[in-house]
């Protein structure tokens, strides 16, 4: 039998739809029922531990990783051996029930480090997408698939995106021009890993054994006004989403030494200021200290990607390499690698 660990690499889905019925809009899915979001996630394998929600949307922290619901877009990211893309089918058809119709679609992953242990349909891109090909609706019929390279034979990104006309031309508005950074950590510090492990008997629950790591990490300091969601997993392994305003952020651990894995990810605008993404970016790798780690921004502007490199490298971080492609439905992908250079 082949020695497996916990799979942390995420596999993420976005979905967003379009309806005609302004009221229905207005609120959209975040009208679905815990129920009916708990049938999603059992399609999918996992649970909700902790939720939290604003105005614009609602955000879950799941027994693997976590599930955003804006009223017209869902983000659904989960680890382990979860079955993602078998969310894609529920989901369509309760947004159906609610007047929403599918309309763009966005599927991405880097490599996984334990493919074998992978059920269907994710035992290989391939059979990823042909499983999407196969339920994403007509309509969407702008697609494309494809795996971005890197120097590192074992760090790869895998994009899927598939889009309908009215998706593609609501792109070039300007309220869209929003950016979506990945960044996927292996080989963390070993004694920052450990701050992600419960001491024994410590009288917690997840969520306020989580709420000690948020503060003892920093990770309460990478964007101070966020609200935090978060908690600890027994004995070890850590989740929080963070919600500022219409924008939610992500991190998710994995601190079994051998196969060492942290996610962050976020949303903003190319409006932003360059040093707050800076400062953001250099808060999130010292949190950690991977040996290796990669960053994917997903933007219809080429810009937001050149910050990255210049901010992590005078840390200690070496840009090894970095690609690009072009998508129909997500503008730009830019995926760069990172390893250690020197430890400051
Ligand atoms: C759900 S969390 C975060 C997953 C995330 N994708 C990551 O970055 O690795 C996974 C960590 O929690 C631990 N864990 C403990 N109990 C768990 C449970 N019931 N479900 C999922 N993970 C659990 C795993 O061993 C692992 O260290």
């Amino acid at each position: 039998m082949a020695v497996s660990g916990f799979e942390g690499f995420e596999k993420r889905l976005e979905l967003h739809f379009f309806g005609d019925d302004p009221v229905v809009i207005d609120m959209g899915l975040r009208l679905l029922d815990f129920e009916s979001i708990q049938e999603v996630l059992d399609a999918v394998q996992c649970t909700v531990v902790s939720a939290v929600g604003n105005q614009y949307f609602d955000a879950y922290v799941l027994s693997e990783s976590s599930l955003f619901v804006y009223p017209t877009k869902v983000i659904i990211k989960t680890c382990g051996t979860t079955q993602l893309l078998k969310s894609i089918r529920p989901l369509m058809n309760y947004a159906q029930d609610l007047g929403l119709n599918l309309c763009a679609c966005r599927y991405t992953r880097g490599s996984f480090i334990f493919p074998k242990a992978q059920p269907f349909p994710h035992t290989s891109f391939k059979e990823e997408v042909i499983y999407l090909e196969e339920n994403l609706p007509i309509n969407l019929c702008y697609r494309k698939a494809s795996v971005m390279p890197s120097k590192m034979p074992s760090h790869s990104w895998h994009v899927f995106t598939a889009s309908d006309q009215t998706h593609l031309v609501a792109q070039t508005m300007p309220a869209e021009i929003t950016f979506t950074m990945e960044i996927c950590m292996t080989e963390l510090d070993r004694v920052l890993a450990r701050k992600f492990f419960r001491r024994a008997n410590d009288g917690k629950n997840g969520d306020t054994a989580g709420k000690e790591m948020t503060g003892l990490t920093g990770i309460d300091d990478i964007n101070p006004s966020a609200i935090i969601c978060d908690f600890a997993f027994d004995p070890c392994g850590y989740s929080m989403n963070g919600i500022d305003g219409d924008r939610y952020s992500t991190i998710h651990v994995t601190p079994e030494d051998g196969y060492s894995y942290a996610s962050f990810e976020c949303v903003g605008s190319i409006y932003d200021d360059h040093d707050d993404i800076a400062k953001m970016l250099k808060k999130v790798v010292q949190v950690f200290k991977p040996a290796t780690f990669s960053v994917s921004t997903t933007c219809s502007s080429h810009e937001v990607w050149t910050h990255v490199a210049r901010a992590l490298e005078p840390l200690g971080w070496k840009c090894r390499s970095c690609v690009m492609d072009e998508f129909p439905a997500a503008g730009s992908v830019v995926f760069q690698t990172f390893t250690v250079a020197r430890r400051k």
